[in-house]
């Protein structure tokens, strides 16, 4: 019986293992519309049979008779295939496009550019995985450098981005990040707590509080104290001042009858309340600091209610600043998008480039000013936070642990070896370091003189030799500049902020989408927000939420089983892009060297050859065996739903790109919706007019357009 954790992607491959089905055709048919040319058809995918497996070590050229991949047929000049997807939703024109065409793989082709598609669990382990060497990271993500900077997820020197990740994943490793339950089952106990006041001032208002309703802001006045009572009264809520710009969802209509006849509910758009959560949670347990973003969190219910007034926790606060954070974030992200389009246009000329950049200072000032506070608070052996560890790997917070008997230099230089060990907690072996020298960099786009910092050679990274001679450079990026004697990877201020920015942007929208999306499946389907209620509260007994811990969560698999089907059916990074880097095969087609290479996270997870209903969430479908349990003794298990073909689900992505922060984001989602559900009901949105399509777009990881609106009310027991 299989035991493997239920969010290990290598899960789906013990799940029952029946043959691949294929979807039937007649023979001969590809599948593709109109008359398809023999020299383009995939001749392995038009006879129905499965592709060979590309083999380990690919010849430097396609073997003569590998056929070019099937093309769309009745592409227009120019335009070429570009009237076939809706751009905001291209992850959704791909699947639909692969599931039409019936074929292993599809070249696209918009205005001149090439993409081919990829969805078939072994082409995605050969790009992500097995033959990751020969697919690099898509150099469109040099575009948004100035957003970005040379952090490890957009890092395309993979002997830079193998010294990087070899820093940054200890601080990541699942033994690491348990310690950090903690921390989030107090953020996920806050965020309960705050709403659960929030229904309770609802209650308190009764219905007039319907006439009042107003819609959320997208851009909110800053939060008030960051100390604010325990207990708020409605007189310490902040009046909600009018919306600077038009609001992000449309403002419901008051609606005195629903009010009337239910009983109290919050309204909120659950999308920018995970948000907020998410990037507290990260702030907390990644940098030691309390953004307090849930406090600028507006419920929907009108100006007698105010915002969710939060409670410390013990952490540094930011200090006060006179702007939103998260919609910092989201103008960034949204002017990136025109970015990473590719566009053979001037930055200067693309929409909100100017935003971008000003929005870029603000996030980098404010990133600097938690860089430096940190060291100016000293960093400990034993501090656990990302930041730290960081900093430890600088060799500059041990000078400044002094104070606290962890010894050091009182110039905050070490000699390298006992720096990059420092950045171990102490319990953790300490690896052979090789140090290459110091070097000094300033980022020069912000008011601190970063101090000098260190180059702290990869450990165990083969790739990364000492290069006879080399010496590398610190480039404004704050890496190496020289790719060919990239020994090191240097760790400057600028290095440090390049890794936050981008734990902010991968570890927030991501986690907040799955989180929103499991509460509106919950909302929307009764019996399986009971069954994850009951367990959640079985395991708990009579703890409170901010007592749950790492040890529990493996007894929450009915919940741990709705997060799957969420991660399944909406991959946050619904499609990833690399680079062909020499002649290759994917699914017997060939794919010539500079070729981009799409692989669909989203058509494999809901490829209907794999997944039976594939479109349905379906949470029962990942109890197998001992996992079917009283929670949910109806429909069909995993059996009858679990996927036809072994590692067809990986929502972290595999392989030495895969998700850094996979851990983090589990540990914390199933705190967060165990908080929740403990307390709080969780009913669809009161207002809505019934339906419930999610409207997914493709920004730079998936969104929901409009947010998701969610009623919550406190859960009456009995
Ligand atoms: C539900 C939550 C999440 C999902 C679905 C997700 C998904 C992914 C995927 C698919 C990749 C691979 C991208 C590629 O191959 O190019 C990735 C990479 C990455 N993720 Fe996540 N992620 C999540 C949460 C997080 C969190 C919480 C963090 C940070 C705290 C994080 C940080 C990163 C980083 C830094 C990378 C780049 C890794 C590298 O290139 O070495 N992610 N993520």
């Amino acid at each position: 019986m299989h035991r493997a954790h239920p969010f290990h992607s290598e899960y789906a491959q013990h799940l029952p293992n029946h043959n691949l089905l294929r979807v039937s055709r007649k023979p001969g048919d590809t599948g593709l519309r109109g008359p398809v040319p023999a020299r383009r058809t995939c001749d392995l995918i038009a006879r129905g049979r499965a592709a060979p497996a590309p083999p380990p070590s690919p010849p430097s050229g396609p073997p003569a008779g590998s056929p070019a991949p099937p093309t769309l047929p009745g592409t227009l000049p120019l335009l070429e295939d570009l009237l076939q997807v809706d751009l905001a939703r291209k992850f959704k024109s791909h699947h639909r496009l692969l599931n039409e065409c019936n074929s292993r793989v599809l070249m696209v082709r918009y205005l001149g550019k090439r993409a081919l598609l990829v969805r078939e669990p072994d082409d995605v382990a050969a790009v992500l995985s097995r033959q990751a060497d020969n697919f690099a990271k898509h150099p469109r993500q040099q575009r948004v450098k100035a957003w970005l900077g040379a952090g490890v997820a957009t890092q395309a020197d993979p002997r830079v981005h193998a010294a990087q990740r070899e820093i940054l994943a200890p601080a990541f490793r699942a033994d690491y990040v348990r310690q950090l339950d903690g921390i989030m089952a107090a953020a996920a106990a806050r965020l309960a707590a705050a709403l659960l006041a929030c229904t309770h001032r609802v209650a308190a208002a009764g219905p007039e509080i319907a006439a009042a309703r107003q819609p959320l802001p997208s851009t909110l006045p800053p939060s008030p104290s960051p100390s604010p009572s325990p207990s708020p009264s409605p007189s310490q809520s902040p009046s909600p001042s009018p919306s600077p710009s038009p609001s992000p969802s449309p403002s419901p209509s008051p609606s005195p009858s629903k009010s009337k006849s239910k009983s109290p509910y919050l309204r909120l758009d659950f999308q920018e309340l995970f948000k907020r959560h998410s990037l507290d949670v990260l702030g907390l347990a990644s940098l030691d600091v309390d953004f307090g973003l849930l406090g600028r969190a507006e419920p929907a219910v009108g100006a007698a209610i105010g915002s969710i007034i939060i409670t410390p926790i013990t952490a540094a606060a930011v200090e006060a600043v006179s702007y939103d954070l998260i919609a910092v974030l989201t103008e960034i992200e949204t002017a990136a998008i025109w970015l990473l389009l590719q566009l053979p246009v001037p930055d200067e000329l693309l929409p909100g480039y100017d935003k971008y950049m000003a929005n870029i200072a603000t996030l980098d000032k404010l990133v600097y000013g938690i860089i430096r506070r940190r060291r100016e608070r000293g960093v400990s052996d034993t501090d656990r936070d990302l930041l730290a560890f960081l900093l430890r790997a600088q060799g500059q917070g041990q000078g400044q642990g002094q104070g606290q008997g962890q010894g050091g230099d009182k110039g905050g230089m070490k000699d390298p070896q006992t720096a990059a060990a420092a950045a171990l907690p102490t319990h953790t072996p300490r690896p052979p370091v090789r140090g290459t020298g110091s070097v000094a960099d300033s980022s020069g786009r912000t008011s601190l003189t970063a101090r000098p910092g260190r180059q702290i050679a990869a450990t165990a990274t083969a790739a990364i030799t000492a290069a006879g001679g080399g010496s590398a450079t610190a480039n404004a990026s704050g890496v190496a500049a020289d790719t060919a004697a990239a020994e090191s990877v240097v760790i400057t201020d600028k290095q440090i902020r390049d890794e936050l920015v981008t734990m902010f942007f991968g570890g927030t929208d991501t986690s907040a989408l799955i989180l929103t999306i499991t509460a509106h499946h919950l909302a929307h389907h009764p019996e399986a927000q009971k069954a994850a209620r009951a367990e959640v509260l079985e395991v708990l007994g009579d703890r409170p939420a901010c007592q749950l811990s790492s040890l529990d969560l493996g007894r929450l698999r009915f919940l741990t089983a709705c997060l799957n089907e969420t991660l399944r059916l909406y991959p946050a990074l619904a499609e990833i892009t690399r680079l062909a880097k020499q002649d290759e095969i994917l699914g017997g087609c060939r794919v010539a060297r500079g070729s981009t290479v799409v692989v669909s996270l989203y058509s494999m997870h809901r490829h209907p050859a794999i997944w039976p209903q594939p479109d349905e969430w379906l949470p029962q479908r990942w109890m197998s065996g001992s996992w079917r349990h009283a929670y949910w003794p109806m429909g069909q298990s995993a059996d009858a739903l679990g996927p036809r073909q072994p590692n067809a689900f990986l929502p972290f992505g595999v392989g030495p790109r895969g998700c850094i922060g996979r851990n983090f984001s589990l540990l914390n989602m199933q705190m967060t919706m165990a908080a929740m559900l403990s307390q709080l009901e969780l009913v669809p949105d009161p207002d809505a007019a019934g339906s419930t399509a999610l409207d997914l777009v493709q920004s730079v990881v998936l969104r929901v357009k409009g947010g998701i609106w969610l009623g919550v009310r406190a859960l009456s027991r009995g």
